[in-house]
Parts: structure tokens; sequence; C-alpha cells
């Protein structure tokens, strides 16, 4: 007798943007066979890309739950309600669905999914794609400890996971989620400066990603405060010093706040949102 049932996939991911093929690759990396993962985009010529890239079969979303232990959403939060409704009639009652999106809460996720299907929410980020991401989890209210194992495991494969409670994600967004882009304008700023003062581009750009991937190094070999190892680096009357005094003055330390309270309330208004979106208000 021939079994007849499909081949259970282990996980289905929908949404294969910049941070679902971010996932899709660190999973293939870390040995994940490409016939245990099926994914969806909405561009079929995307759909082809990823296919040929990793070796795993791109489906539709209906078809790509069917069977999956573990189902990842990894379109934006605006996609996110459209997406749960064409879900939901399709999902296992024991099959993990797990978000990746900005703002969205479990409670919104859970409102568009059947009653009782245990959900996880997750702020990853992009340096991911070498193996040194750093993610946030929380449980929805129908997840358990094993749920939240499961995603862990996901992760960390490509990086750092720490499980948070649900409110400090808005906070974790802002700092984690978007925080490689502050730095990114950072490198990109002193780049800048670089050449300004003369460099060759290229010489100004191998300084300054140097400096960042030293000094990131030394910061989490050491151990000691930022403020600690900034002060060795300040000689009394010296160069160091007449630069940060510049930064103080232009309340660069001010902006970074404010900066991160805004990107806090987008995340907020975000949430907002997709609320409303569900419930039609
Ligand atoms: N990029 C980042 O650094 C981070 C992103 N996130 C979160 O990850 C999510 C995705 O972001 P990102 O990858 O940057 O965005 P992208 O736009 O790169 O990826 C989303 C992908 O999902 C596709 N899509 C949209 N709707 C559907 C659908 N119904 N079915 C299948 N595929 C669909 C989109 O197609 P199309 O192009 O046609 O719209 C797109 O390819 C967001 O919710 C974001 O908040 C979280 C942390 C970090
Ligand atoms: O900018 C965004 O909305 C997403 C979430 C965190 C990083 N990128």
């Amino acid at each position: 007798m021939t079994d007849a049932s499909p081949p259970v996939r282990r996980l289905a991911l929908l949404g294969a943007g910049v941070m679902g093929e971010t996932v899709l690759s660190g999973l293939i990396r870390a040995g994940w066979e490409p016939g245990s993962v099926v994914a969806t985009d909405r561009r079929p010529e995307r759909a082809a890309e990823l296919e040929a890239a990793y070796g795993i079969t791109m489906t539709s979303n209906v078809e790509a739950v069917r069977g999956a232990e573990t189902v990842l959403l990894v379109v934006k939060p605006q996609d996110m309600s459209g997406l749960l409704a064409d879900i939901a009639p399709a999902l296992a009652p024991s099959t993990l669905v797990v978000s990746m999106a900005a703002g969205v809460d479990t409670e919104t996720l859970e409102g568009g999914l059947p009653s009782g299907q245990p959900v996880v929410r997750v702020m990853p980020n992009t340096p991911a794609q070498v193996d040194e991401g750093m993610a946030a989890i929380s449980a929805g209210s129908s997840a358990t400890t094993d749920h939240l194992d499961r995603v862990r495991d996901i992760l960390s494969a490509t990086g750092r996971v720490a499980v948070v409670p649900e409110r400090y994600l808005d906070a974790v967004t802002a700092i984690s989620g978007s925080g490689p882009a502050y730095l990114f304008f950072v490198v990109e700023a002193m780049i800048e400066a670089g050449v300004h003062l003369g460099l060759p581009r290229d010489v100004s750009t191998e300084l300054v990603v140097q400096t960042m991937l030293g000094s990131a190094k030394l910061l989490r070999e050491s151990g000691e405060h930022p403020a600690i190892l900034r002060e060795r680096v300040t000689s009394p009357g010296g160069t160091t010093a007449a630069a940060l005094r510049e930064l103080e003055d232009h309340k660069v330390r001010a902006a970074f706040l404010t900066a991160m309270e805004a990107a806090r309330d987008r995340s907020q208004a975000l949430a907002a949102s997709a609320r409303q979106q569900r419930t039609g208000a």
C-alpha cells in the first residue's frame, strides 16, 4: 500500500523578499535540506530566482502551508491581513505561525487565524545574512515553550536569539531591527568625511569598515562598557576629544534618542493600522 499523504514540510516561508531570503539562505547554510522548505512570493520572476539559487520549491501560499510544521510570515505589515485571510482556512491546528512583521502584535495575528493557533512574533535583523543576526521573540497566547524553542532553533542558525515580553518588541524594533541601518548611516558619513579630508574612497572605506568591525569585536570580547572604551581612545587635549566635542555640540547623542523614539512610535502606528485593517474599524 502506498502512503498518499503529502510529505511533511518543516517550514513554509511566505514572502521571500530581503528578510525572507535572509532566513532562507541561513537555513540552507545551516544544513537544512532544500526539500524541507517551501517558499512563496508575489512575483514569478522572484520565485524563479530563489528556486534556482536554493533548490527549494516555490508555490502558492495555500499550497505552502498545507502540511507545514512551521509557517513563517515575512511580508510587510500592510500585507499581513490579506495573507492571514488567505492561509487561515488551510492551516492545521498544530501548525506554528511565526511573524517577522514590524508592529503587528500577536493579538492581531491571532485575530486573523483560527482560534487556538499557536503564534510567535519575531523581530530579526539583516546581519543574519552573515550569521551575526540578533532576533527577539515573544509568544502569543497559545504558544508553548516548545514553540518558542522551535523558533529559537530556526533563528539561532543565523545569530543570537533573546526571548522577551511582547511589550518590549516596539523598542526592540527601534534598536536592533532597524539598528543596522543607523550603523550603515554612520559608516557612510565617516567614509564621506574621509574623502572630504583627502583620502581616496577605497582607502577611506577600508579604514572605516575595519574600524567598525574591530570596535564591535572589542566591545563583545572585552565586555567593557562603551564609555570606558571611548575614554581609552580619548587622550587629554587630543584629536578624539576635539571630534567628540563637535558631536556633542551637534547633539548627535540626543538625535539618536529622538530617532529611536521615532522608530518605536512608527512600530506602534503600524500595530494600530494592522489592528484597524483586521477589525475594519
Ligand atoms: N528588512 C529588514 O531589515 C527587516 C524586516 N522586517 C520585517 O520583515 C517583513 C518583510 O520585510 P522585507 O523583507 O524588508 O520586505 P520585502 O518587501 O523585501 O519583502 C516582502 C516580500 O513579500 C512579498 N509579498 C507581499 N505580499 C505577499 C503575499 N500575499 N504572498 C507572498 N508574498 C508576498 C513581497 O512581494 P512584492 O515585492 O510584490 O511586494 C516581497 O517580495 C516586514 O514586515 C518587516 O517589518 C523585520 C526586521 C528587519
Ligand atoms: O524598516 C522597517 O520597517 C523594518 C523593520 C525593522 C527593520 N526594517
